[in-house]
């Protein structure tokens, strides 16, 4: 973000707190909150209000925001809002020019890279700058992007992050919602868990995971649903569900006991141990592992040379293999989406969302 010597005046700040107001697209809470500290801080200095209790997550988190500003200048702060609304603006306006790649990606898709390439279509989550954290609209994304591939004419369908991070699970800031909302929003996060599980247990095709770094949480527990599971060795295998008050998901409590034997499992699902791309390998819940240098290259050689046999001679093995516990997926995936729209709204779930978002807390 450029910076001019003088700083941003106060007619550049009132034009961006306009621009604002016209900005079509929501650029997410992050963001919204980072506004929010910025302004308060250029218009009233210091946050020097009482802070907000710990059940009113929106205001607590809005207070965090501007509380973590400290003492910074009024005029720094009214620089950073300037170019955080100017960044927004610039980020809209491309967004909107056709893109070079546009022939082979597909449109429509504003948090993952859709791509369909030599019989094999990538899904490509993409918020490498969080991580590649799942929010609301991601997974729904998601789920559209599978509901696609499971009619294109590829043979293999592939899961895959950009960046650093295969993903860090479900986005925090999810639950940045008021009191009033959250038996509400608890309900409909879980239909939304249960019917995003649903596709994976129901894909028709080959699918498979190329884990290009560390998973968290529900990137984690959704990789018993895959076919193969390809893992970078600088992947890493972590459910904290038990530090963030949550139970698992995605089916887990059923398949990662009968995959590796309920200790190893009670390892994972309830104490949150991480584990190595090896130590996956050796629990069965990766099917290889590569070395990062290579991954890439031996991953999509791979790939390309099974996406050329038969298509449905694969697609009815997949099915032979997965049909046999597909009701009962189901019936767990609803259990543990009823479960946990409980814990969502438990002061041990709040407590930990709210230690991660004032930064007291990370895994
Ligand atoms: C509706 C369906 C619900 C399904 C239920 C699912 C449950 C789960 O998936 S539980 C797992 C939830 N995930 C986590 O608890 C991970 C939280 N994140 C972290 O602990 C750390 O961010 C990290 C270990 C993943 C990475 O640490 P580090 O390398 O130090 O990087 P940063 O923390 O600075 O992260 C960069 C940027 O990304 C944001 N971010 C990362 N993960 C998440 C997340 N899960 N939710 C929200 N935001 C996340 C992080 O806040 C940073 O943002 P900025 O500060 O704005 O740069």
């Amino acid at each position: 973000m450029s910076k001019t010597a003088m700083g941003a005046s106060q007619k550049d700040f009132e034009s961006a707190v306009n621009q604002m107001k016209l900005l079509k697209k929501d650029p997410g809470n992050e963001v919204k909150l980072k506004l929010y500290a910025h302004y308060k801080q250029a218009t009233e200095g210091p946050c020097n209000t009482p802070k907000p209790g710990v059940f009113d997550l929106i205001n607590k988190a809005k207070w965090d925001a501007w509380n973590a500003l400290g003492n910074l200048p009024k005029e720094t702060a009214r620089q950073n809002y300037v170019d955080l609304v100017s960044g927004l603006s610039s980020s809209s306006d491309s967004s909107s020019q056709v893109k070079p790649e546009a022939d082979r990606k597909q449109a429509g898709y504003e948090t993952l890279v859709m791509t369909s390439e030599d019989g094999i279509t990538k899904i490509m989550l993409n918020r490498p700058t969080k991580m590649n954290a799942l929010t609301t609209q991601m997974y729904q994304e998601i789920m559209l992007a599978l509901e696609a591939a499971s009619k294109d004419d590829s043979t293999i369908t592939v899961l895959t992050g950009n960046g650093s991070y295969f993903s860090s699970g479900n986005d925090l800031t999810n639950f940045v919602i008021s009191p009033d909302e959250l038996e509400e929003r608890a309900r409909r996060g879980a239909i939304l868990l249960r019917d995003f599980v649903g596709c994976f247990i129901d894909f028709p095709k080959p699918l498979v995971a190329v884990v290009n770094g560390p998973a968290v949480g529900i990137s984690v527990t959704i990789l018993r649903l895959f076919d193969l599971v390809y893992a970078s060795d600088r992947a890493t295998f972590h459910t904290p569900f038990s530090h963030l008050g949550q139970t698992p998901e995605a089916c887990s409590s059923y398949t990662f006991p009968s995959l590796m034997g309920p200790a190893k499992a009670a390892e994972m699902l309830i104490f949150g141990k991480k584990l190595t791309a090896a130590e996956a390998c050796a629990r069965g819940l990766v099917t290889e592992v590569f070395p990062d240098s290579t991954f890439q290259k031996e991953v999509w050689t791979r790939l390309k040379a099974y996406s050329k046999l038969p298509r449905n001679a694969l697609r009815i093995s997949k099915q032979m293999i997965r049909n046999h516990e597909k009701e009962k997926l189901h019936a767990i995936n609803a259990e543990e989406s009823r479960i946990l729209q409980e814990r969502w709204q438990s002061d041990e779930c709040m407590n930990a969302i709210m230690n991660f978002l004032s930064r007291k807390a990370k895994l």
